[in-house]
């Protein structure tokens, strides 16, 4: 995901004009924003408004009809916008759609109606004291047969945006399901609050497929009126000509303006008309809050065919999204999230680390404002966290208290042991403790027995495997003397409430849960994100790459009881990093095997289509630390001042905590504007973000800089095993990959020649 700077808005040539509301004018040009192109976008709305008006009008009086209607859409194509009126209905014989509006705020179905009684009471539509539901019904089927029609094109669904219009009323904004319900006079607010989603590329595109997928309706009958000339500007696009009547969008009759035969033009509305319309002071706020916003970016409006596929696919139980790094499943996900949650479902979204519930939340609330609020972003232990509330749970989750706890069962049982003589870190066996045996939620010393320890290399005798499990028995009794959880604690009584609630027949409190980076969660947190959904359709969807695994451990898919058979999609476009960023990448852990959640080894060397060729990597050999500093700060300054580089696409990506923490004070030192990535919200901040290999994950930086690439080989401890010396060495490959595969253009490495230097404190 990307994590990107500052939003830009483009400046241009703005003349102020002293007919706008002053304080909006001063935003205005505060924001650099152009002010000319506000104006075309309100005269647009403008029209947008008087066509609709112009239909209740045609519809109150029973008159001519649709055909009319068409007439006067015809008039409001401009260069922005295309009005596609009439259109097949796709998938039917004869049925139509009255209007698709596509422009630079997005794709909409619109539907007319001019009904003075209509109301919403509980989330139904009346219309008088009649359930008007069957015509939401309609326009829902409708929106989604266009959905069919552009999803194949790459839009992901929901970007197509269902719209009922209520003729003549103002201040009504209801989200009924999918389906917008406005007002008249709230629709130009409406359209301008979108801000600008689609390219002009993708304008054309669009309406390209449409005319394909939903062709104007044909007609034998011959227009009505003879028109005079059209005050809209002219459009280049060729269009189907009707059979027995005038091109639908002006095109055909010299120079793309309608001639004498051309469709009747839309007449200007009056100053009188425009202002019953909609308050331009109200409209033109809009447009500059959505000028002010941060860019949309093109993933989040446009995918690839099948990314766009597997946002709405229907699946018959858990389902999984894989690939390498970079190939798209976040934003996969997030998609999905926002088509899930559209459809009015209790949407999840949860992953191992805290920090990233607020940067997907970020990008979600510019991908989609109107459904951000019904998707929760939690990690998993904050989820496992208010099941406990709920479940009456009193004793406290407290990690420093349980390591303290960890240490004393270590003095007492482990190091006396014959786990001390294996050669492994004390961490080793804390990892296992807590890794192998609590995310498991291993209960008794035969499970530990025959367990295949998915994810450890380092191979344990019996007699080992039994003083792990005395070691365990100890630690259990110290902490529940000490009446605290542990986080494997927190995760199984969570799981084991959920579960009971669901057997009792408990309201499911999600509709879908989607998991990203699964692979980092263990067997326990799993089971219980499954058992919030269980086996229901389209419930779970489970996202990640197991050649990313950071943490130690693993397990098995199998393991946590959850089967996705027939559900399962790997993507393999990478579209983050340049090309020389990925071979770089690959060659860190192309020849480790890895586990992918299912107990089968897979490659380390993967077949990737790289989308974007080039890319920059730069190893700099640095002899001692003040060089290293010297090296990396002309680096990020250079690409500042140089190649006009924001500081806010920049990282900085160390492995511990500690690195991190220096190098976030040498940058600032060094008057290098620079955060924390564990500060790092989403959204556009203008620093140089330092953090760990571990909270990169998910995110994406147009430049990354490793100060320390990496002690390679790193340095073993004179105790240490073979087994174990191997089984770290891999890990770290797999880290350093991850943060390596956050660079989209330019890789900064600082390499030290000689690799048996200790790291910087
Ligand atoms: N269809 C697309 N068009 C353009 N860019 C895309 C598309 N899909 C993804 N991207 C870009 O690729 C980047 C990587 O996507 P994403 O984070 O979803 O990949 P990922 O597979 O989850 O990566 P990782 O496993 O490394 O975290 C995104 O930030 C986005 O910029």
């Amino acid at each position: 995901m990307p994590a990107n700077g500052s939003p830009t808005a483009t400046p241009r040539d703005a003349t102020p004009d002293l007919s706008r509301p002053p304080s909006a004018l001063g935003r205005a040009v505060q924001l650099g924003l152009d002010i000319d192109g506000v104006q075309r976008q309100i005269t647009h709305y403008e029209q947008v408004l008087s066509v609709l008006r112009r239909q209740q009008e045609n519809w109150a009086a029973g008159a001519r009809g649709e055909q009319d209607v068409v007439q006067v859409l015809v008039g409001m194509d401009d260069a922005r916008w295309h009005v596609l009126p009439d259109r097949r209905w796709p998938g039917t014989r004869r049925a139509n759609i009255d209007v698709i509006l596509v422009g630079h705020g997005g794709v909409f179905v619109i539907d007319v109606k001019n009904w003075r009684e209509a109301t919403v009471e509980d989330g139904r539509l009346l219309r008088g004291d009649a359930d008007a539901s069957d015509h939401l019904v309609k326009l829902t089927d409708q929106t989604v047969a266009v959905e069919d029609v552009l999803i194949a094109a790459g839009l992901p669904p929901t970007e197509v945006v269902a719209m009922l219009v209520l003729a003549g009323r103002r201040n009504i904004r209801h989200q009924l399901g999918r389906i917008v319900l406005l007002g008249e006079q709230d629709l130009a607010r409406d359209l301008a609050r979108r801000g600008a989603r689609l390219s002009p590329e993708l304008v054309e595109r669009v309406k390209e497929e449409l005319d394909q997928g939903c062709p104007p309706m044909p007609r034998d009958d011959p227009p009505p009126l003879s028109l005079p000339a059209t005050p809209t500007p002219a459009r280049p696009a060729a269009s189907t000509p009707r059979r027995g009547r005038r091109p639908v969008n002006g095109a055909g009759a010299g120079a793309g303006r309608p001639a004498a035969s051309a469709p009747r033009p839309l007449p200007a509305a009056t100053q009188a008309e425009q202002e019953e319309l909609f308050s331009r002071d109200e409209l033109w706020q809009e447009l500059l809050d959505a000028a002010g916003r941060e860019p949309i970016e093109g993933w989040m409006t446009w995918l690839h065919p099948t990314q766009a596929r597997l946002t709405s696919r229907t699946y018959s139980g858990p389902a999984r999204i894989r690939g390498a790094a970079g190939t798209g499943k976040t934003v996969v996900a997030l998609h999905r999230a926002k088509y899930l949650a559209a459809r009015g479902e209790r949407v999840l979204f949860t992953t191992l680390v805290k920090s990233l519930g607020p940067v997907y939340r970020a990008l979600m609330a510019r991908m989609a404002p109107e459904h951000v609020d019904r998707i929760e972003f939690m990690n998993v232990h904050t989820v496992a966290k208010r099941c406990l509330e709920e479940s009456g749970e009193t004793r406290p989750y407290d990690e420093k208290a349980a390591g303290t706890c960890f240490w004393r069962a270590w003095a007492q049982v482990g190091q006396h042991s014959e786990l001390a003589r294996l050669g492994l870190p004390l961490d080793y066996w804390k990892e296992e403790v807590f890794v192998v045996i609590k995310s498991r939620g291993l209960t008794d010393a035969e499970q530990y027995a025959r367990l295949s320890r998915v994810g450890r290399s380092t191979p344990l005798q019996p007699v080992h495997r039994r003083a792990v499990w005395a070691l365990f028995e100890r630690y259990e009794k110290l902490r529940e003397e000490r009446r605290v959880l542990d986080g494997g604690d927190l995760l199984r009584l969570a799981r084991d409430h959920v579960r009971a609630q669901s057997d009792a027949g408990g309201r499911r409190r999600y509709d879908a849960v989607i998991v990203d980076e699964v692979q980092d969660l263990g067997c326990v947190a799993v089971q219980l994100l499954h058992a919030c959904v269980g086996d229901r359709p389209g419930g779970l969807l489970l996202v990640g790459d197991g050649q990313q695994t950071i943490y130690p451990g693993g397990f098995t898919l199998a393991e946590a009881g959850i089967s996705v058979v027939g559900r399962s999609t790997v993507l393999t476009r990478n579209y983050r990093n340049r090309e020389n960023i990925v071979r770089y990448a690959q060659a860190v852990v192309g020849d480790d095997s890895f586990d992918d959640l299912d107990g089968v080894q897979e490659r380390g060397r993967r077949e990737v289509e790289v989308v974007q060729h080039g890319g920059e990597v730069h190893e700099a050999a640095v002899a001692d630390r003040a060089a290293q500093e010297a090296a990396l700060c002309a680096h990020l300054t250079r690409l500042h001042t140089e190649r006009d580089a924001r500081f806010g696409d920049m990282a900085v990506l160390a492995p511990t905590n500690a690195e991190a923490a220096t190098w976030l004070r040498v940058l600032l030192r060094n008057r290098i504007p620079a955060v924390s990535l564990e500060c790092y919200e989403g959204g556009g901040n203008p620093s140089v973000k330092v953090g760990t290999y571990h909270r990169s994950k998910s995110l994406d930086f147009t430049h990354v800089a490793l100060p320390d690439r990496n002690l390679f080989p790193p340095p073993r401890q004179p105790s240490e095993s073979d087994d174990g010396y191997r089984e770290r060495l891999r890990l770290e490959r797999r880290q350093l990959f991850v943060a390596i595969t956050r660079a989209r253009d330019t890789l900064w490495a600082g390499v030290r020649p000689n690799p048996n230097d200790a790291r910087p404190a």
